[in-house]
């Protein structure tokens, strides 16, 4: 049975864009050496009205709709980068790519319920909108493909030439992972397989840090340094996607000021107890008490289908 296209319409494409990088740097003229600047940090996951961002660790979870997911996809088509922690890698099964058309289909000359709802939230129902598709059957692709960066410490990922990521690149269909590891000597098959593909391992010596909740046997890299390797590849930006350790590290007081952009698609369901959440250590202050860890500001709403998209940056702490 075919796959539904999966529709964006492009009047919400324009409401993201101030929430966005420049566009990725494989557009012409584009400075693409590595440099000191870090990348520009776009935090964006699917969440439920919990707080949860799967049923449970290492159980893949759908919680976007149609419409949510194809601005998911668009926001991978506009970045240089898409991050996840080994934790979602095994998980999921991740393919990683932007599986955005790259023509839209003709405009349309009534606006779906999406688009009416978008438009009448600015003010702007009778705008007709051009649409970009997704088609997952015949897997038509932006020629914008994001490189997935894996954060795999310890190579717990056993991946193969039939992982998702793997095939999809084989296809052309997007890019092999950038797999950053402290491992110093990585198996020579994977690091084959890797760089017949394209990708490959990033080891990184430096000094890695203790979480709050981290044991010592679990040290963690710094996200600066993270952030510097990708710079370093020339990735001039990222979107992180998961899973709830990644997001609740970036989001703690230590490191929050490292986003630039935070997208979230709210799914309108619980998943309950039990399941993986998005709830950063808290914040305590000197004096003992608590504070909140952080909040949002210049803040887009946007319905996309049955979800809510939010959209916002990370206020400053002063
Ligand atoms: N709804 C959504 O949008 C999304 C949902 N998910 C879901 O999230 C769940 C996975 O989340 P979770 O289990 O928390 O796993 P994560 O994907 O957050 O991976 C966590 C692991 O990544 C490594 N890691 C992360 N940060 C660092 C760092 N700074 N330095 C070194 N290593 C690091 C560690 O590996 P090690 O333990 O080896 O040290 C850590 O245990 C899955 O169920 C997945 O489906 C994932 C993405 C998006
Ligand atoms: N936006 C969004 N909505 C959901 O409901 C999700 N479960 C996720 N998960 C993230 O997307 C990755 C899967 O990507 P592919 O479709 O396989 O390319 C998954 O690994 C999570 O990072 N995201």
């Amino acid at each position: 049975m075919a796959e539904q296209s999966l529709v964006l319409p492009s009047i919400a494409a324009m409401r993201l864009e101030p929430h966005l990088p420049p566009s990725p740097s494989t557009s012409p003229g584009k400075d693409i050496s590595p440099s000191s600047e870090p990348p520009f940090v776009t935090l964006t996951f699917a969440t439920s009205l919990d707080s949860a961002l799967s049923l449970g660790p290492g159980m893949r979870t759908t919680l976007s709709g149609l419409r949510s997911k194809a601005m998911t996809h668009y926001l991978r088509s506009r970045h240089d980068a898409i991050c996840v922690g080994v934790g979602t890698a095994i998980a999921d099964d991740p393919g990683l790519n932007c599986r955005l058309a790259a023509e839209a289909p003709p405009l349309e000359t009534s606006p779906t319920s999406d688009t009416a709802g978008v438009g009448a939230l600015l003010g702007l129902a009778s705008i007709s909108t051009k649409q970009s598709v997704i088609d997952e059957t015949n897997g038509t692709v932006t020629t914008h493909q994001p490189r997935p960066i894996v954060i795999d410490p310890k190579l717990r990922w056993d991946f193969t030439s039939e992982s998702k990521v793997m095939k999809l690149a084989r296809a052309g269909k997007g890019l092999a992972p950038y797999i950053i590891t402290a491992v110093p000597n990585p198996p020579e098959d994977k690091k084959e397989l890797l760089q017949d593909l394209g990708g490959k391992f990033i080891i990184l010596n430096e000094p890695q840090s203790f979480g709050p909740n981290v044991g010592s046997d679990n040290r963690r890299f710094d996200w600066r340094t993270i952030l510097a390797a990708v710079r370093n590849e020339g990735l001039q930006s990222i979107m992180i996607e998961g899973g709830g350790e990644v997001i609740n590290s970036l989001l703690s007081q230590e490191n929050s000021h490292l986003i630039d952009s935070v997208i979230i698609t709210i799914a309108p369901t619980w998943l309950g107890q039990g399941s993986v959440f998005v709830s950063p250590p808290r914040n305590v202050n000197a004096n003992g008490s608590s504070s909140a860890v952080a909040r949002l500001t210049n803040i887009t709403y946007m319905p996309l289908g049955e979800d809510l998209v939010l959209c916002g940056n990370i206020a400053s702490q002063d």
